[in-house]
């Protein structure tokens, strides 16, 4: 169901990409993605973005055009398929008791899905702890403390099954992550098997991914790689579980699910096409994808 464009609120600004997207959709974060100034008061009230009627068709069609004829699947990975989120969460958390603050949900839906520097830079900045701790010895302290934690990452409820009943019915499916490689080997040293399942995986630091998401570089880079690629937009299939990952799939004229934390504030999830719980309640024949065989469920 798509969410009623008009219900979905956020400030629209042209895209310029060579991507000629019209117009991008994107929660109005303050900084971290290049926007028109939005004010300091505006950063938590969501602007009425005068849709033009171009964007609201076009956020339908792709709604109307996708249940049904899913013929790609590209998946988020950390949140979605690894269980990670955790880490950065509580590294962060960390940090932050240094100096006495906080670390709470809204600065982290903003933070998610993104590049590591612009995720960094929102982090220090929101935090009020830029003159203290700067965006890249923020990154620096924060890798240091993951090294660790990367390598137990487990797999979210439902990873596993979904990804070998698609590949085992036949599905292409693919990996588009904000992650960089370095993190990537880490995050996925005790589910290589399973990640090799996919067709081919985009990564943070891929070069054909000029802006992390909300931008659409990530999606449009794995619709392109597919053996029959490019894959037309609206006949794939999002998984994420960030806000900017959900703008970045709109961004790229794709169908997107959402399978966001619970703790993740409900106003975040107002723009997939369909908000989950966890990938165990996905219904593959909804999408006009082979359903689970019984055995499976
Ligand atoms: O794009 P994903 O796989 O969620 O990676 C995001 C990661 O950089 C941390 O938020
Ligand atoms: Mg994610």
């Amino acid at each position: 169901m798509l969410a009623s464009p008009t219900r979905f609120v956020t400030q629209r600004i042209p895209f310029q990409s060579s991507n000629k997207i019209p117009t991008i959709f994107l929660p109005p974060f303050p900084r971290g993605f290049p926007q028109r100034s939005v004010t300091k008061s505006s950063e938590n009230i969501r602007l009425v973005a005068a849709m033009s009627t171009t964007s609201v068709n076009a956020v339908n069609a792709v709604t109307d055009a996708g249940r049904g004829s899913i013929t790609h699947v590209i998946f988020d990975m950390d949140g979605l398929l690894l269980d990670t989120e955790k880490f950065y969460t509580e590294v962060q958390e960390k940090i932050l008791a240094r100096y006495n603050k906080t670390f709470d949900w809204s600065l982290k839906a903003k933070m998610m899905g993104r590049k590591a520097i612009e995720a960094a830079t929102l982090f220090v900045e929101e935090c009020g702890i830029s003159d203290s701790l700067s965006p890249e010895a923020f990154i620096v302290e924060r890798e240091s403390m993951l090294q660790d934690l990367f390598p137990t990452s487990d797999l979210m409820p439902g990873a596993s099954r979904l990804l070998r009943h698609l590949h085992g019915k036949g599905i292409p499916i693919c990996v588009a992550t904000g992650t960089h490689t370095r993190h990537f080997d880490l995050k996925t040293q005790r589910h290589r098997e399973l990640f090799s399942l996919m067709h081919h995986i985009v990564r943070g630091d891929d070069p054909e991914v000029k802006q992390g998401k909300p931008a659409p570089d990530g999606f449009l880079a794995a619709a392109r790689r597919f053996e029959d690629g490019p894959v037309d937009p609206r006949k794939a299939l999002v998984f994420e579980d960030a806000p900017s990952g959900v703008m970045a799939a709109k961004n790229a004229g794709m169908n997107v699910i959402m399978v966001p934390d619970p703790r993740l504030d409900k106003s975040y999830c107002t723009v997939a096409d369909q908000v989950l719980a966890s990938l165990l309640d996905f219904k593959p024949e909804e999408w006009g994808l082979p359903p689970f065989d019984d055995s499976q469920n």
